[in-house]
């Protein structure tokens, strides 16, 4: 028996948008504020602005200004703040500073802390690079509804035509988002708080339909996280929480006074992948109108799982909103068309949308000038996969024909792609094939320690730093004017060279043990990587925010990767000739590499990373030929690509260890290997920090005032280990005694052989006050304790 498709309460829509402006004029909104040069109502019209241009660009691209499928996320910080904000969440700890309503004063105090109040915590958001502002929640905390801010924003919209969507995080998300406080007794969840934040959600609710919202978007992406997922395999809590809120949507929407919900998943498959869209299923069912499935991470929904729709709308999310590459429309219009099927038959519509916020892609690729000839034609960013979701939506509802020309673009594009030279090099492809164990597998630990030991002569407990000293204006400076052609490339190498003199004669007063160059050649650890790889490009314009007013500006990877020439070696070998001392040269890993661009789809990223390793490798030989003895291949973001999922985290970790030890692997006994990490908790990561193999590992541990030795000791981490004794992200100074004491805690877990003294990362973000004075403790510090040391034998 066919049926009818119905028809979606919106044909297509995105989950969110970039927030940041084309031109990043919110970034500079918010930065002029903080610094008092504007006042709070400058930065609400600047902010308005920005979100005025872009419904009208999303208006312009094919949405419908009128019915709900515009995207209403409007946060200046941070969507998580937004909803903490929304629901007054205040943790106990700023409750003087914040005694009533989170207005936006209060807002940016969570968000970026005072004196007294140390800000929330910022984490990536899932496995991406955007980082969010955890909330903290305890038994005591209070949730009351504050929908000011959102109908302030909804009621100038709506003045100027566009019914947009208020967009917060759902109550589910919201607590799996969250900690426990510090203050929260032991054992204490914050989903335990279900009950309480689901009432404030409804008042929120009720409020926003009272001021005329006709749409809500809550987000519940946390649903495709092992918790989340466990949370909602229960077959009841979904439903509980959720017919509460939808409770009058059946009945008619606007007479019940509240507003339809959107409730997108994303991230993956929301709740059991194996019985995909029974999520979806059980939030129709609790009167949910519009749902939606991440079809590019996820498992496309079936009717089965499904069930009854009750007339929901199922948004298809099929455009992927985490990379930079053109739709391929002709598969995706099937892949909606067979979903169709599944949704008519459990009595639901369909409509087209991506697959999480397009937050995490720049804004458009009409802006880039200069990248190279082939690869405009490939790619898509924000407002292009605006239109992909436009055009598929047409597609879906009047049929291949209608779109047909678009179709024949997507597929000259793939076909142009897929042919050019540059996207598979056969002679990268040959050595790759040529690779075996052998290559990955370094000599023994113990015959390297004893080869390093004597070719280095170190003292114990060795001091050294990560890589980079502070950026000063005037290197900022050097590097603008080079790119601008107002210096010579002469004039900047020249410049370079002596700030590389600098870096090293400071280290050398300040009796560092092994010194490094200080990357002052680097605007960024992936990006000048990029710049001299063959399949990869910068792009100019192409921003994403990574939290608060920050962006990056990930390069783009296209092809095989090639490296032309050394290009650290350079740098490296000229610090080198200024010092007696071990020059340690810095790399930056295969992961961090990947994690930091926009990724091919076209090939797995397994494979992208064994050809960064190779290109490494090339470089690291480079070094040792160039006479350095100790190379440090930076991997911070080892843990942050670790798959949402525990089923796909053995797989994940074999191959990126792998190409760390691929890039390493063909290093000599004598030189000597370090690793960097940091950004993240590694503790449940530590197997495969173990199994990089190297020879001195590096890791962020001052602020966790050294939790993360204990459980290397107890792991039998056998190899050097630097546990970071200087906070390096804060300008605070630590006395030599603070310095002193986390000494003494890593020597309780660690043997005096295998510590190193660092501190807990690049030097970059700092001044050089605080910089000097701060290692000047830490190389006191070391020193006391090698005195203890010595005195103890
Ligand atoms: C985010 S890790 C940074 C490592 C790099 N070598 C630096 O010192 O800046
Ligand atoms: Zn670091």
């Amino acid at each position: 028996m066919s049926q009818q498709p119905l028809t979606p309460a919106f044909a297509s829509t995105v989950l969110g948008y970039p927030r940041i402006g084309a031109a990043r004029e919110l970034k500079r909104a918010l930065e002029a504020h903080w610094a008092g040069r504007s006042s709070e109502e400058e930065l609400h019209v600047a902010a308005h602005a920005v979100q005025s241009a872009d419904l009208r660009r999303l208006t312009d691209l094919g949405l419908d200004p009128s019915n709900g499928a515009l995207p209403g996320d409007v946060a200046y910080y941070d969507q998580v703040l937004e909803t903490t904000a929304a629901l007054t969440a205040v943790p106990e700890r700023f409750a003087g500073a914040i005694p009533g309503p989170v207005d936006t004063a209060a807002a940016f105090l969570l968000a970026r802390g005072d004196a007294e109040h140390p800000a929330l915590e910022l984490t990536k958001y899932f496995d991406t690079n955007y980082h969010y502002l955890v909330p903290e929640i305890s038994p005591s905390t209070t949730f009351v509804a504050n929908p000011d801010r959102l109908v302030q924003v909804l009621l100038a919209h709506q003045a100027q035509g566009h019914a947009l969507r208020p967009t917060l995080v759902g109550p589910l998300s919201y607590l799996l988002l969250a900690k426990a406080a510090a203050d929260a007794p032991e054992g204490f969840d914050p989903v335990d708080r279900l009950d309480d934040v689901v009432a404030a959600y409804a008042e929120l609710l009720t409020q926003l339909g009272a001021a005329g919202a006709q749409w809500v978007q809550l987000d519940e992406h946390a649903l495709s996280t092992e918790r989340g997922a466990a949370l909602a395999a229960d077959g009841h809590t979904v439903a509980r929480v959720y017919s509460v809120l939808a409770r009058a949507a059946e009945a008619g929407a606007e007479s019940a006074g509240r507003p339809r919900l959107f409730v997108p998943t994303g991230y993956g498959s929301a709740g059991d992948p194996a019985r995909p869209g029974h999520v979806q299923g059980e939030l129709a069912r609790a009167g949910v109108a519009a749902v939606h499935a991440d079809l590019v991470r996820g498992v496309a929904p079936r009717a089965q799982y499904l069930g009854d729709l009750v007339g929901a709308t199922l948004v298809g999310g099929i455009v992927n909103s985490r990379n930079v590459w053109r739709n391929d429309l002709r598969a995706s219009l099937d892949a909606l068309i067979s979903l169709q099927a599944q949704v008519t038959s459990a009595g639901g519509a369909l409509a087209v949308g991506t697959a999480t916020s397009l937050q995490h892609v720049p804004h458009t690729v009409s802006a880039e000038q200069n990248l190279p000839a082939h690869l405009p034609q490939w790619l898509a960013f924000a407002d292009e996969k605006v239109t992909e979701v436009a055009t598929l939506a047409r597609g879906v509802a009047e049929g291949a024909q209608a779109i047909e020309q678009e179709l024949g673009q997507s597929d000259a594009a793939r076909e142009a792609r897929a042919g050019f030279a540059g996207t598979r090099i056969q002679a990268v492809r040959d050595r790759l094939a040529a690779l075996g164990a052998a290559d990955l597998q370094r000599s023994d630990a113990a015959s390297r320690s004893t080869a390093q030991a004597a070719a280095l002569g170190l003292p114990p407990l060795p001091t050294t730093t990560i890589g980079s000293f502070p950026q000063t204006g005037q290197v900022r400076t050097a590097r603008a004017d080079a790119r601008a052609g107002r210096i010579s490339e002469a004039e900047y190498h020249q410049f370079l060279r002596q700030e590389i003199a600098r870096v090293v004669e400071l280290q050398e007063q300040l009796g560092l043990d092994v010194l490094v160059h200080g990357e002052p050649e680097r605007n960024d650890m992936v990006q000048y990587f990029a710049e001299h790889f063959d399949g990869y490009a910068p792009t100019e314009f192409g921003w994403v925010q990574s939290y608060g007013s920050r962006a990056t500006r990930p390069a783009i990877l296209w092809g095989d990767v090639t490296r032309p020439e050394a290009f650290t070696v350079p740098w490296i070998s000229y610090a080198a000739s200024l010092t007696n001392k071990p020059l340690k040269g810095m790399l930056t890993g295969p992961v961090t590499i990947l994690a930091w661009s926009f990724v091919r789809d076209d090939e797995p990223l397994e494979v992208s990373a064994q050809q960064v390793a190779l290109a490494l490798r090339d470089e690291i030989e480079d070094l040792q030929d160039a006479g350095i003895r100790i190379i440090q291949v930076d991997e911070p973001a080892l843990r942050e690509l670790l798959p949402l999922r525990a089923t796909d985290q053995a797989d994940y970790l074999r191959w990126s260890v792998d190409s760390f030890r691929l890039a390493v692997g063909g290093a000599e006994t004598a030189t000597q290997i370090h690793t960097h990490l940091c950004y993240s908790e590694f503790g449940e990561v530590l197997t495969a920090i173990d199994a990089l193999d190297a020879d001195v590992t590096s890791i962020e541990a001052a602020r966790s005032r050294m939790e993360v030795t204990a459980d290397l000791a107890s792991f039998g981490f056998s190899r050097g280990i630097g546990p970071g004794v200087y906070d390096i992200h804060s300008p605070r100074v630590p006395s030599q005694a603070e310095v002193a004491e986390l000494v003494d805690i890593a020597l309780t877990d660690l043997s005096p052989h295998q510590l190193w003294i660092n501190p807990d990362c690049g030097l970059k973000t700092r001044g050089y006050a605080e910089t000097e004075a701060a290692l000047r403790h830490l190389v006191q510090a070391a020193q006391l304790a090698r005195t203890a040391l010595a005195a103890r034998v």
